[in-house]
């Protein structure tokens, strides 16, 4: 389980490590980390680090100072090293003064935009082959100043874009929640210092691969966490010796209708292949999930089915009367209930029916659907705002998106992102919906049923762009359909489980 640690905590582990360590200590073990990791990056990228190019951007706090000491270490290492002083009057002074006696050389920012640097220090600070940001770390609002802002852009532009390494975030983007508000810098590897925090999950797409680099910390809980391939292969429902088609946990799926049976065959079929235990269908579309799952056990009526041990509710049922009153007559039941898609719509009706149940409840929103729910967008704080409504309704929310968010009251919550945007496609939550139900079956905790399952639907639909036999999810890929990545949820829960 990969966990991140809010800036407080990080700062709360820090100060008896201060106290008691020599001064600059901390410092040093993150400059070195850092150097270590952008002369591995020049090696990768550049063929070698004698000779490379690097520039460091120095804010004027400790962020620079750990860009400063390790552009020192890059100088040692045999690379030319030119510092950016965003305040030359307020730089790190021992990291300046490190840089300096290495054979480095620092320039103002000032002199840098105004064209007053000239001849090689010219060259190496407009096309570096790699470049450290140190503007701000956990202490940096969103955003750019109009100077670095000016500056990251002319080497964003650059004939040939130099790699990007970020002291412990990238600059711009804020530390908690990963949102932006204006340019910020887009690394191709940060260095964690000490602990990940929030922003390496929820603003990944700044963050490049994140590098942890241990400092020494003794941290407490997270704030949030991430379920690894590990945690949700170790997890996974598979069937035991003593194991029969009941006892692994029977999930009844009320999805689709006449008019939409695409929801319920994509619903159903992705419990199918996401458990060996049995699922039921209840709906107006029993003759198409039968037609594509014949292991399926259908009937016409909610009444007719038979005993579930979860019901997984809403993916194109429709919003009249009748689906509000199936809806509610789940929601009345004592198991653990997911509700989706047009489910979700009723439920922006009815938050009652959420608050008074005793068994779990999991609602799985998108971004539309939330608003629908809440009555007002996702706003940049997308962690908090899905806290507030699992908070409100007494559910495990999981808000869809880029990076996936779940919580639930009380709990630490999740977050999955899976460097990739191919779930992105139309069905792709009726699949996700059919995966969750079937661990809600089979007795997982609700939250981490979520995790796992997000975390095996974002790896199905890698597989999936990559082609029939992919082993991997890495490589350029090809747009999927939901048909697709419900092709390879078993090879996404083979995946984790090896
Ligand atoms: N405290 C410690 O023990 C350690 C801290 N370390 C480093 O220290 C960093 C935190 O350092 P600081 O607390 O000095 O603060 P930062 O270096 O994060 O920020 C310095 C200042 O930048 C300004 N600033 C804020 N937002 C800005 C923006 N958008 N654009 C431009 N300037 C902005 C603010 O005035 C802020 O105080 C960590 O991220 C890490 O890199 C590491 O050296 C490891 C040890």
């Amino acid at each position: 389980m990969r966990e991140f640690h809010g800036v407080d905590a990080v700062r709360a582990a820090e100060a008896p490590l201060l106290a008691s360590l020599p001064e600059g200590t901390l410092m040093r073990r993150a400059a070195y980390g850092l150097a270590r990791i952008a002369a591995a990056e020049l090696a990768r990228c550049r063929g070698g680090v004698v000779g490379r190019s690097v520039l460091v951007l120095a804010g004027s706090g400790d962020n620079g100072g750990d860009a400063l000491f390790a552009g020192a270490d890059l100088r040692r290492r045999g690379a030319a090293v030119t510092a950016v002083l965003m305040k030359p009057e307020r730089a790190h002074t021992a990291g300046l003064a490190d840089l300096r006696a290495a054979g480095g050389v620092a320039v103002a920012a000032e002199d840098v935009l105004a064209g007053r640097v000239r001849g090689f220090t010219a060259a190496y600070v407009a096309v570096p082959d790699l470049v450290i940001d140190g503007i701000v770390g956990i202490s940096g609002r969103p955003g750019l100043r109009p100077d670095a802002a000016e500056l990251v852009a002319r080497l964003e532009a650059a004939a040939r874009r130099p790699v990007f390494v970020a002291a412990d975030l990238p600059s711009g983007v804020d530390p908690e929640t990963g949102a932006t508000d204006g340019p910020a810098v887009r690394a191709d590897v940060t260095a964690a210092f000490g602990a990940c925090k929030p922003v390496h999950v929820l603003g990944a797409r700044w963050c490049g691969r994140v590098e942890p680099v241990p400092i020494g910390l003794t941290l407490g809980a997270p704030e949030l966490r991430q379920c690894e391939d590990v945690d949700a292969g170790r997890h996974w429902p598979v069937p035991g010796a003593d194991d029969d088609k009941y006892s692994g946990g029977v999930l009844g799926v009320v999805a689709g209708s006449q008019k939409y049976p695409g929801a319920a065959v994509l619903c159903a079929g992705s419990a199918v292949a996401a458990t060996s235990a049995m699922v039921r269908y209840a709906g107006g579309a029993a003759d198409r999930v039968l037609a594509a799952w014949p292991e399926v056990v259908a009937t016409a009526t909610i009444g007719e089915a038979g005993r579930v041990q979860a019901w997984a509710a809403g993916p194109g049922g429709g919003v009249d009367d009748a689906a509000e009153r199936r809806l509610q007559g789940i929601l009345a039941t004592d198991v653990p209930v997911i509700v989706d898609a047009d489910g979700l719509t009723i439920l922006a009706r009815h938050h009652e029916w959420v608050r008074e149940r005793s068994a779990p409840t999991v609602l799985t929103p998108h971004a539309g659907e939330f608003a629908r729910l809440t009555g007002s967008p996702v706003p940049a704080d997308r962690l908090a705002a899905v806290r507030t409504l699992a908070a409100d309704l007494g559910a495990t929310v999981l808000l869809k998106g880029n990076v996936t968010l779940i919580s639930e009251p009380g709990r630490v919550a999740y977050a999955e992102h899976s460097g990739h945007a191919w779930a992105a496609t139309a069905g792709s939550g009726d699949v996700l919906t059919g995966i969750v139900g079937a661990l809600l079956a089979a007795g997982l905790d609700p939250a981490f049923a979520c995790a796992a399952a997000a975390r095996v639907h974002s790896t199905a639909a890698g597989l999936a762009a990559q082609g029939a036999g992919a082993v991997s999810k890495e490589g350029p890929g090809a747009p999927v359909s939901a048909s697709a990545v419900l092709g390879q949820v078993r090879a996404a829960v083979r995946a984790v489980r090896s």
